[in-house]
């Protein structure tokens, strides 16, 4: 499994956290995000990851700003992605048996860093259910 992951100035300890994690579990990382405290733009680091997950290079991304809103808002511009901005571990869980969510984005200013390692194990661990979720997921997309 290959997961992109982007990040903006708020979001660089939880990134290599969860960076770590991943890599202990065998996953593929693609770092975009900025690895620097310095203030930086976060579409400019979330987009990539975006992109990864439309054109199928990852299989998933995670992008964590401060309040998660402006990467969710950014990765949801793209065809394809669907970006979930979670803050308890039942959202992620809902996030991906109802509506198939391919991005998770984190608030990092609003979580502990144990919750962001925990929601990206729940967001790992759980598959869509399909069935009337399949034909509402397959509406979200613009004709
Ligand atoms: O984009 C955001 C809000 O939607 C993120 O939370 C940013 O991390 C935040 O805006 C950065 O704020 P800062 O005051 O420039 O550190």
């Amino acid at each position: 499994m290959t997961i992109s992951i982007g990040n903006d100035h708020a979001g660089t300890t939880y990134k290599t956290a969860i960076q770590n994690y991943l890599l202990s579990q065998s996953i593929e990382v693609i770092n975009h995000g900025t690895d620097s405290e310095e203030s930086v733009d976060y579409p400019d680091f979330v987009h990539p990851v975006a992109q990864d997950v439309e054109n199928g290079t990852s299989h998933y991304g995670i992008i964590i700003c401060g309040s998660g809103n402006g990467a969710n808002m950014t990765a949801n511009k793209h065809q394809g992605v669907r970006s979930a901005l979670c803050w308890n571990t039942e959202l992620v869980a809902l996030a991906r048996e109802h509506n198939n969510a391919n991005v998770l984005s984190l608030p990092s200013r609003f979580i502990s860093l144990e919750e962001a390692l925990e929601f990206v194990k729940v967001f790992l661990h759980t598959s869509f259910e399909g069935g009337r979720h399949e034909r509402r997921v397959d509406k979200i997309a613009c004709q």
